[in-house]
């Protein structure tokens, strides 16, 4: 598994904003993680990407534990938080060098000039970042996430406030990114989770309502829409 979570939690205070979850994520899948705002998704994405300490409980990245073994544990993780954030004064390249350099990446240059091609850079590479439309910031947010070629990327909301054609670019991406990596996005659009996760995790004031491939758990709601099965199950 590269992923293997069990019994996290977090509390602020007396709100445990995760609450006892657990579950696994393999290669070549993407878990789709779902659940209304304040849910916990982005509490639960933090934790496993060593940005905020659980309140107790286990997450281990391709075998490390992020909480005891943080170091070797990120050199496996791509992280994309919520809206993106970049430095907008920073050309495109020069903060694709810095992100490479932080990682130690040998031969950056030709890296760089890879991820920005895999991502659809190109036309936009010579930039300044705070140029950019928002699909292609979206873009360098991802290609910052992949520069050390990690096993397990984490998406935080990565197409929230793209136009419907960035939307489509940015998917496909993601979708192809999937097919060798373990991806874990979060999303509030449903039908995004139809068209790319294989995986899906509902979570709901902290807990997991459910944790199913798409097809089961639309085979155990009797095919309903995702969004009925959302609804009744986060009402
Ligand atoms: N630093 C914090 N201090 C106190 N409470 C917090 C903190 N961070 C998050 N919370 C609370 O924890 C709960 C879970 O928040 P989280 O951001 O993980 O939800 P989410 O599912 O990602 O929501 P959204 O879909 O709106 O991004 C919320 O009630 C939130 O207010």
């Amino acid at each position: 598994m590269s992923i293997s979570v069990k019994n996290l939690f977090k509390h602020y205070d007396k709100q445990k904003a995760v609450d006892a979850i657990s579950f696994e994520a393999r290669p070549g899948r993407i878990l789709g993680f779902l659940g209304p705002n304040g849910a916990g998704k982005s509490t639960t994405m933090r934790m496993l990407t060593g940005y905020l300490a659980p309140t107790s409980g286990e997450a281990e990245i391709a075998g490390k534990s992020i909480f005891s073994d943080a170091i070797e544990a990120k050199k496996h993780i791509g992280y994309l938080p919520e809206n993106t954030p970049l430095y907008p004064d920073m050309y495109v390249k020069e903060f694709l060098s810095f992100v490479g350099q932080t990682y130690k990446i040998v031969n950056l240059p030709a890296r760089i000039d890879e991820v920005v091609k895999m991502v659809g850079l190109t036309p936009e590479q010579h930039k300044k970042i705070g140029m950019l439309s928002k699909g292609y910031r979206q873009r360098v947010g991802l290609a910052q996430a992949i520069i050390h070629n990690p096993s397990v990327l984490i998406l935080d909301e990565p197409t929230s406030g793209l136009d419907p054609n960035q939307l489509v670019d940015i998917r496909q991406l993601i979708k192809t990114l999937g097919t060798a990596k373990t991806v874990v996005i979060s999303t509030h659009i449903m039908q995004e989770v139809e068209a790319i996760c294989d995986d899906i995790i509902i979570m709901n004031k902290g807990k997991m309502v459910a944790n199913d491939s798409l097809e089961g758990l639309k085979k155990m709601h009797q095919q309903q829409s995702l969004e009925d099965i959302f609804r009744k199950l986060t009402a």
